[in-house]
């Protein structure tokens, strides 16, 4: 990593402390109820500077007179944004329609960067004033729901207004170029593609801005003829079909994707993938998990097929290992224009505003007893701090599908059917239909659905305003994991929010590095009673590096797969004899379509 210049700390201290300033000067109300977030502000340890740049502070001299600061002045009100960068007024009272008045830390840092640009940029041993707009890249390391979805939008939505209002200016009866899109932003799941989808149509309200998610069986732009896909106005509403070249071209200005469904529509039948001129903003959310090896090679392939000498790329996440960044950084290397790492708050640390609670509960059996209790009604409220029940809505991740469908299988007549039963409760994960997922989640978003059991499917980036708590009922495989699972809840600085991780003799190896996080998280806080104690750190042995690489990629050898990795207090026998009842209603046609999907959870469990 670059090293961090004397002159460049000394900007962000400024930075950070004029943000801080601002914020308790003129607060709005929504973050008022959330001083937290302010206070991870206060206690930055970051850094703002172009690694591509040789740093040579004495030897430094200015191409000229340096009259300004080096990076542009920190957002202070959404309000600035038609002052000070020309966005237009309606884009700025869509945003302010969101009900911020107040940029988050994140947006304030880095939007006058996006929409601006350096004031100057290090060139030949010589800074050079930069003319604004120009482009330079990013990579944002800012914590879990702080605001980092509409940091990335705003600047490509009002550079799309501009692009636009010149060309009416010259032809008014033009519309926008439509031979690619403007911009592409790749997030790892489904989920979290239409949940960036919606943000930005809140924000392209009466603009003429379309957005899409590319679906299986889309193309892009005009790059072939085609007859035009329907623009999607619904929520979580998945197109299904398979990508041939008479697919419907979809033809919006920003498209949302998953790395695959976009390398897939960029594929030409003989294999080739097509360039994408036409694209000025490329963004990577959750970019650890999408250079992870899980994906890497799907998303290096659609950064390369992004070939506009004009590309501004930036890449955000809560979380970023310092391996993943150099591969960042290389990405970006045949891209013109400097490259900025802003980094807000501790890095790679949890949220100190939520309390984390590790509870060992030695056995398989005993962690079914440990998630029955917070699912009990009757049990105290963990918000009166006393044991034991969490309030739903919450979520709980488990290893693998197969735990996620044997728990769900196990725990769905657990809500009484006063309370609306079974129907309460659902298992998400990628081998469901997309129609289910996203039924699912908007069940979910609605209230009709209280309790999600899931995988890491779940972990990143969705925002569900109102989540109370987080159960790991399995260990998450990496402290970056833990990070993101817990972060589900918590959001935009909401206090209240609980994540509790079961842990049985068989986790103690990988339990420290989770204790970890949440320890340096809140001591940076200034919180006098840590959440794991002394005593409970000098009992969890330290991992060793082979171990922690190989629960990254595996997850805990126990619960892969086989018998011992089911979940169940049934005997077999029990598991059997309710197939078969099951199975005899199906033959009577009295089960519907979920149900034979849930009957069909059950045969997995019985066969193992
Ligand atoms: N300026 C703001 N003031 C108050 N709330 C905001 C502001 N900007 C965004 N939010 C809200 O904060 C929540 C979290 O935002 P977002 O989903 O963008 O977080 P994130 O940083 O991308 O989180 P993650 O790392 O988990 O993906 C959302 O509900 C969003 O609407």
């Amino acid at each position: 990593m670059h090293p961090c210049t004397d002159q460049s700390i000394l900007e962000l201290h400024e930075i950070i402390s004029t943000v801080a300033h601002s914020f308790t000067a003129t607060l709005s109300t929504n973050l008022l109820q959330h001083p937290p977030l302010i206070d991870e502000t206060h206690q930055c340890h970051g850094s703002l500077q172009a690694p591509n740049a040789v740093h040579e502070p004495e030897q430094e001299s200015f191409g000229e007179e340096k009259d300004d600061s080096l990076y542009p002045s920190p957002l202070r009100a959404f309000k600035e944004l038609s002052a000070h960068y020309g966005i237009s007024a309606k884009l700025v009272k869509n945003i302010l329609n969101y009900g911020y008045q107040m940029p988050t830390p994140v947006q304030s840092t880095t939007l006058p960067l996006l929409l601006e640009g350096p004031a100057y940029r290090h060139h030949g041993k010589k800074w050079h004033r930069h003319s604004p707009g120009t482009g330079s890249h990013l990579i944002t390391i800012a914590p879990t729901g702080s605001g980092k979805t509409l940091a990335f939008l705003i600047p490509i939505f009002s550079s799309l207004y501009q692009e636009r209002y010149v060309q009416l200016k010259e032809n008014p009866s033009s519309t926008l170029k439509e031979d690619g899109p403007y911009a592409v932003v790749l997030a790892p799941t489904k989920e979290l593609a239409y949940q960036i989808a919606n943000e930005g149509r809140k924000l392209a309200l009466n603009t003429g801005i379309r957005i899409s998610v590319m679906t299986k069986g889309m193309r892009i732009g005009s790059t072939r003829d085609g007859e035009e896909a329907e623009s999607e106005d619904n929520d979580e509403e998945t197109g299904a079909g398979k990508c041939n070249p008479n697919a419907p071209v979809v033809k919006s200005h920003v498209l949302v994707s998953t790395p695959m469904a976009m390398l897939n529509a960029l594929r030409e039948e003989d294999g080739s993938v097509i360039d994408l001129k036409s694209t000025r903003f490329l963004v990577l959310d959750e970019a650890d998990i999408l250079l992870d090896p899980l994906f890497r090679e799907q998303t290096i392939a659609v950064c390369k097929a992004h070939t506009s000498p004009s590309l501004r790329v930036s890449l955000w996440s809560a979380t970023m290992s310092s391996s993943i960044q150099e591969l960042a950084e290389s990405l970006l290397t045949p891209h013109p224009g400097p490259t900025f790492r802003i980094i807000i708050g501790l890095q790679d640390s949890a949220l100190p505003t939520i309390s984390h609670k590790l509870t060992y509960c030695a056995t398989e059996q005993g962690k079914l007893l440990a998630l029955r209790q917070l699912l009990a009604p009757t049990a105290p409220s963990s918000r009166s701090n006393a044991t034991q029940s969490l309030r739903p809505p919450f979520l709980i991740f488990t290893q693998t599908i197969a735990r996620a469908k044997a728990l769900h299988a196990e725990l769905r007549y657990d809500i009484p059917a006063a309370a609306g039963g079974s129907s309460r409760i659902a298992a998400l994960h990628s081998e469901l239909p997309d129609r289910m997922r996203s039924r699912i989640m908007a069940d979910f978003r609605r209230g009709e659905i209280w309790v999600i059991i899931t995988t890491d499917l779940m972990a990143r980036g969705l925002d569900f305003a109102g989540l109370n708590g987080v159960v790991n009922y399995d260990v998450p495989n990496s402290a970056a994991t833990y990070v993101h699972r817990a972060g589900r809840t918590g959001r935009a600085g909401r206090e209240g929010g609980v994540a509790v991780t079961l842990f049985t003799e068989a986790d103690v190896p990988y339990v420290r590095s989770i204790a970890n996080v949440i320890r340096t998280s809140e001591k940076a806080e200034g919180k006098e009673v840590l959440s794991v104690p002394d005593w409970l750190m000098e009992c969890l042995p330290a991992p060793s590096k082979q171990a922690k690489k190989d629960l990254k990629l595996h997850g805990v050898k126990e619960r892969r797969s086989g018998k011992e990795a089911m979940i169940s207090t049934k005997s077999s026998y029990d598991r059997r004899a309710r197939v078969k009842k099951m199975e005899m209603r199906g033959a009577k046609g009295r089960v519907g379509k979920s149900r034979a999907l849930e009957d069909k959870d059950d045969q997995g469990e019985a066969a193992d």
